[in-house]
């Protein structure tokens, strides 16, 4: 089961959407993928996106040009001014090593559901381990004593379906799931890159909202991996019509080469890049 909720609810199952990248910088097309995909989740009738977080990798990614961590959320936070419903969410740039995206959203899932103010009921309280038969392991009352437990579990640790979810009491919390371009799903099959239990967990446990991008199929993606045929409905797939092929390495290269970007990446993020010479852009000023 994808999120926990209770049976006698028949109205819409909330969502968080959780877009993990580099941001170098954010652009427009970072910002479009939460609109694309929150309509089209909305107009399923079956889910309500209640909002959006975009968590920049920490330096310890150590991709070649990513300028730092400082910078990237600067510009991002400068960029989100545009949102009344998009959040940055620093937890994971924070980290000095890099962080693989199921425990960014594992954390996420935890945050969420201490915002919602979940807390165990007593049985499960007095029950310490985590390797229970309960599928619907219960979380914490005291939320930073559940974060620092679980901190010290790894998704591996888990067993398939013993993943920590907390039980109800009042309004269900968001499901946390995963946004992604489609270019993020086929490196699921990078050798070496995902572990396999993180893309099961990923996939099994929180779901994906994948949008289309150029050169990518989706779809045949899907038929060809047997994980991600067997959690299928657990993946979203939203084709972007208005077809835009802007990537953040095709900005870093305008401004290497003092090419305009406006109306690709937000005013805001520009000011910021030119204020702070950032990608090589030249120094007009002088
Ligand atoms: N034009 C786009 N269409 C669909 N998804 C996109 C697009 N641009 C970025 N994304 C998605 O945004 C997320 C963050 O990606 P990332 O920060 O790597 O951006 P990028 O533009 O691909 O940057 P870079 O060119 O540096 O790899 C990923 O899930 C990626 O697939
Ligand atoms: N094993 C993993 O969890 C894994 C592998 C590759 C990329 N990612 C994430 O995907 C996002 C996009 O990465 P790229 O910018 O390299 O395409 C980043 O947030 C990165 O942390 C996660
Ligand atoms: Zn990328």
């Amino acid at each position: 089961m994808l999120c926990w909720r209770p049976r006698n609810m028949t109205s819409s199952t909330k969502v968080v959407l959780l877009a993990c990248g580099s941001f170098n910088p954010v652009t427009n097309m970072h910002l479009r993928m939460f609109e694309i995909a929150r309509d089209a989740l909305n107009k399923t009738g079956r889910y309500q996106v209640t909002g959006g977080i975009m968590s920049p990798v920490s330096d310890g990614y150590k991709k070649k040009d990513l300028v730092s961590a400082k910078h990237r959320c600067a510009m991002l936070k400068a960029a989100l001014k545009s949102s009344d419903w998009i959040k940055m969410d620093t937890w994971e740039s924070d980290q000095s090593s890099w962080s693989p995206t199921a425990k960014v959203l594992r954390h996420h899932r935890q945050q969420t559901e201490a915002q919602f103010g979940h807390k165990p009921s007593p049985s499960k309280r007095r029950k310490k381990h985590l390797n229970t038969e309960n599928t619907d392991y219960h979380g914490s009352e005291e939320a930073n004593d559940l974060a620092n437990t679980l901190e010290a579990v790894t998704v591996s640790d888990l067993p398939q379906n013993q993943v920590p979810l907390v039980e109800v009491e009042g309004d269900p919390a968001p499901c946390v799931k995963l946004l992604c371009g489609a270019d993020l799903l086929e490196s699921f099959a990078v050798p070496g890159l995902w572990q396999e239990e993180d893309i099961d967990y990923i996939v099994g446990q929180h779901g994906l909202v994948v949008i289309t991008r150029s050169g990518s199929d989706p779809h045949k993606f899907i038929y060809e991996s047997d994980v991600l045929t067997k959690y299928q409905e657990n993946i979203y797939i939203v084709t972007e019509w208005i077809y835009n092929d802007i990537s953040s390495t095709k900005v870093r290269r305008a401004l290497r080469r003092g090419d305009s970007v406006k109306y690709v990446v937000q005013d805001t993020v520009i000011d910021y890049i030119r204020q702070h010479q950032l990608f090589g852009v030249p120094d007009n000023t002088t």
